[in-house]
């Protein structure tokens, strides 16, 4: 049985929050404080000069762009996303779905121009400028959490970007998302307009992508000027995230690295809501490690008061685990530590 969302829509409340800008180009321990207190209080912020050269961007951004343009039969080419491929409307393998076309790659170069020929008529300009993207993005993404094992003073400042500082590899993934114009599709020009109603509440927009937390170690998005991006930091309570400033990347803590801060950092649940006036763009890198990574928490992160609350897990078993699940279950609290478990 498909189950609609967990928390009844009309209890919801909308308030308005700027995500916390951090100017990369700044003094390092400022940023690396910044960094700290935005990923315990939102698991959210936004970077602004990342380094990521503008055409680097302008030609991925193209490219997604050629993709969704495609006619349905020509995207379904590229595969359904089982897990990498196009996928239209459903959302992972456990019935969920939403108002959004995706295409997920692996970020391995030679896996993207393998299926390059199959998502575009020009495949080298395709898997150049993935590559390219994922590359710069990658770096940003080590950067980030560099700084942010400075920021809580954990000697080893590599311990979380080590685990995807390999291309070849990690299993990061690369994902495309478009949210079209709801005015186009059928399920809006049917919906149900009532005043009570889960769509007159959403004001014209329905769910795109509904609320979940990334499971990997970090998130890096970009997108177009729509908005739609919705954080929760509290059951019930959305934020709504604005586009701008366009030239800033949206940075998230994923499930692992909540982990591995021993719940510092929190992976907040999140949303898209497609709208019914302007395509919604996304492009969203995810850093995770290689398969059998091990998951565990560095020692100074864990003392008499903050014992450790996970126990050592594989990213494998993550994503297992996953997979396996709904799109809005909390995963993380099943690697809880149990009373009587023996931390190696
Ligand atoms: C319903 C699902 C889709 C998802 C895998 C899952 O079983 C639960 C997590 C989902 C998510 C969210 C973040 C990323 O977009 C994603 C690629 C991921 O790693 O976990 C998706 C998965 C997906 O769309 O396949
Ligand atoms: O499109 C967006 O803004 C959010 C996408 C997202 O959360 C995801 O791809 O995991
Ligand atoms: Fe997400």
């Amino acid at each position: 049985m498909v189950v609609a969302t967990p928390t009844p829509i009309r209890s919801e409340k909308i308030r308005e929050v700027e995500l916390p800008i951090i100017d990369l180009s700044a003094e390092r321990s400022e940023v690396s404080k910044l960094i700290v207190k935005a990923c315990e209080e939102l698991g959210f912020f936004k970077v602004i000069n990342h380094g990521v050269p503008e055409d680097v961007i302008a030609r991925m951004e193209e490219e997604s762009f050629l993709f969704f343009s495609k006619s349905g039969s020509e995207k379904q080419r590229a595969g359904p996303a089982n897990p990498y491929g196009y996928g239209s409307k459903n959302i992972g393998f456990n019935g969920d779905t939403g108002e959004v076309e995706y295409l997920i790659l692996n970020t391995n170069f030679l896996s993207i121009s393998q299926r390059s020929k199959a998502i575009s008529n020009d495949p080298i300009k395709f898997s150049c400028a993935v590559r390219d993207y994922v590359e710069a993005v990658r770096i940003v993404a080590c950067e980030i959490l560099e700084l942010m094992a400075e920021g809580l003073w954990v000697p080893d400042t590599s311990v979380f970007s080590k685990l995807i500082r390999d291309v070849d590899e990690d299993d990061s993934l690369f994902r495309l998302n478009h949210y079209p114009p709801l005015l186009l599709t059928d399920s809006f020009q049917d919906s149900d307009t009532s005043p009570s109603s889960f769509h007159h509440h959403l004001h014209n927009h329905k769910i795109g992508f509904g609320e979940h937390s990334d499971p990997q170690i970090l998130t890096i998005l970009r997108s177009n000027d729509v908005s739609g991006l919705q954080i929760s930091p509290q059951q019930g309570l959305w934020f709504p995230v604005s586009p701008y400033p366009t030239t800033a990347f949206c940075v998230n803590v994923g499930d692992l690295l909540q982990a591995m801060t021993n719940g510092r950092f929190v992976s907040v649940k999140h949303r898209a809501l497609a709208s019914s006036y302007k395509s919604r763009m996304s492009m969203a890198y995810f850093g995770a490690p290689k398969l059998h990574a091990r998951i565990t928490t560095p020692p100074e992160l864990v003392t008499q008061f903050r014992p450790c609350l996970y126990r050592p897990f594989t990213w494998a078993e993550y994503k297992e685990t996953t997979y396996s699940l709904r799109l809005s279950d909390s995963r993380l609290n099943l690697f809880k530590v149990q009373e009587g478990d023996e931390i190696v």
